[in-house]
């Protein structure tokens, strides 16, 4: 006993004697407050990494910051010790003020959170279920008969499929074509969290005491914000809940995680707050996220517009122009599957991920990494690291396939680092990369894209340009949106009509 207590004590000395991650200095009181950006963070973070190495100390008050900037580390961490790194850091603004504490995503590690994703593991499992594939292949042809349409609508479009595909998993609900009250509900809610930006974007995420400060006070105008976040967060968990448990009752309900759920023997499962808080999250965490990885994948396509023609290449071989894609083909396209991987690589929609936490003390490579501290991985940064991705600045989709043009499984793949970590890694991740390909696929094999045309008659490029915020989404550009041919069009056409 007496030597037990000894060891604990040596080590515990040995630990407090061990030096935090390198970084920059910071300032008394406050800390690093000055170094921690407020946009493109993640640009800010890799220059950080290159002045400190792969991994970064910040401090702000009493929190501690790890900064981490390289793919082993990240994996060492979050993965290989995740018993440690999954928890989440307090999110005073969006959990506490907003009223997010039921969604999954800002749950700390624990029962609670465990018990949610085991709901959306079951749900989800580790593939794409051929239920989820027909949903994609309907609500694609849908958005490709909207694009017909109204081609300059196009952003609108992916955003009503991916709203459609996400209310129909969780709810079982079938939504209207335009302007269904729950989609603007929804969006409303996702809106106000996309607007309070990643964690830390409020000062009270610092101070918490701030979070006692009333909204008549000078300079309090995050209570507004978050009073009118707390009746959306309350809506979109309730509103949607009570409209599929009414189709429930009545019997006509389609499948979805609600019937699902209600109708697992396991009890642990079958509880309305779980079913409710999940289903819920999942629209939050997949509307938004889908919608800017197509944009930037149409941005990508426009601005090498050499790739976008050896992709309707490769879909005319395919697919040809006597059907629509269909996921069986999927084998068929290794290329436009290079291309998507490629945007994902140059342009991740969570170019920080979501910010883990550790549970306890912990030392790494000869570092104390303290209880409580909060670790972001620069995904983005991996993702552009020379060392994995030669020439990273460059639209490469070759990098991904082997000499006779097939998928090379021995690359790195961006899938691996854009949907997160260890146990808190994404749980729709391969929902979200079959819809890639069926909107790119579907977009590709019948439209034309081409950059809008200046004064002079030059073409419009986009910019790479993302804007900051819990999702990073292409800065607005124009694209030209024109049927391949009347074939293709007459193709959309009737595929609508078989839908409706
Ligand atoms: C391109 C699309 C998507 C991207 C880039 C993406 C990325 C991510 C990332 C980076 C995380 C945080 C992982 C971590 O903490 O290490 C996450 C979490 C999550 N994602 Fe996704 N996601 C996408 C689509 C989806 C979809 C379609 C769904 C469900 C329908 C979904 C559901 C979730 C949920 C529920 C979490 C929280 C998991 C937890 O905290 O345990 N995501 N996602």
């Amino acid at each position: 006993m007496a030597a037990a207590l000894c060891l604990a004590t040596w080590l515990w000395r040995e630990r407090n004697r061990l030096s935090f991650p390198p970084g920059p200095r910071p300032i008394p009181l406050l800390g690093n407050i000055a170094d921690i950006p407020v946009v493109k963070q993640w640009e800010a973070y890799r220059d950080l990494g290159t002045r400190y190495g792969p991994i970064v100390h910040l401090q702000v008050l009493y929190r501690h910051l790890v900064i981490v900037n390289d793919a082993e580390v990240a994996s060492d961490l979050c993965e290989k010790r995740s018993a440690v790194y999954s928890g989440r850091p307090p999110l005073p603004m969006i959990s506490d003020l907003m009223g997010w504490s039921w969604n999954i995503g800002f749950m700390d590690y624990g029962p609670v959170w465990k018990a949610h994703r085991r709901v959306l593991q079951r749900y989800f499992g580790n593939s794409i279920s051929s239920q989820h594939t027909s949903l994609l292949r309907k609500n694609t042809r849908l958005f490709l008969s909207d694009v017909l349409a109204v081609p300059s609508k196009f952003e609108d479009y992916i955003r009503r499929a991916a709203a459609a595909n996400v209310l129909t998993m969780a709810y079982g609900i079938d939504i209207a074509r335009h302007g269904d009250p729950l989609v603007v509900l929804a969006d409303k809610a996702s809106n106000s969290i996309i607007a309070a930006g990643l964690p830390g974007s409020f000062a009270v995420d610092w101070f918490p005491f701030l979070k006692h400060v009333p909204e008549w006070f000078p300079g309090a105008g995050f209570q507004r914000i978050a009073r009118e976040s707390r009746a959306l967060s309350s809506g979109m968990k309730e509103t949607p809940y009570t409209v599929a448990k009414e189709a429930v009752r009545e019997g006509r309900a389609h499948a979805s995680l609600v019937l699902d759920s209600l109708n697992s023997s396991d009890g642990d499962i079958s509880s309305d707050d779980l079913i409710k808080n999940s289903a819920g999250a999942m629209y939050l965490a997949a509307v938004d996220t889908i919608t800017a990885q197509i944009m930037s994948f149409i941005m990508a396509m426009l601005r090498n517009s050499t790739a976008c023609r050896k992709v309707q290449e490769e879909l005319n071989r395919a697919v040809g122009d006597a059907r629509l894609p269909e996921y069986a083909d999927r084998a068929q396209t290794p290329f436009l599957d290079a291309c998507i991987l490629e945007s994902c690589r140059l342009y991740p929609v969570a170019p920080l991920g979501v910010p883990h936490c550790t549970s306890q003390d912990d030392e790494y490579r000869g570092f104390r990494i303290t209880q409580g501290t909060t670790i972001i991985v620069n995904s983005w940064a991996i993702l552009r690291d020379p060392k994995r991705f030669p020439e990273p600045e460059a639209f490469k989709p070759e990098r991904y396939l082997d000499a006779n043009g097939r998928l090379d499984p021995s690359t790195e793949h961006p899938n691996i680092t854009m949907f997160g970590w260890g146990r808190r890694i994404c749980p729709g991740r391969y929902f979200a990369d079959s819809t890639l390909w069926f909107a790119a696929a579907g977009l590709l094999s019948c439209f034309n894209l081409a950059c809008e045309l200046d004064v002079n008659g030059k073409p419009i490029i986009p910019t790479e340009e993302m804007h900051s915020g819990l999702v990073a989404v292409p800065a607005p550009f124009s694209c030209v949106i024109t049927p391949r041919s009347e074939k293709h069009a007459e193709l959309v056409r009737t595929a609508q009509d078989d839908i409706e």
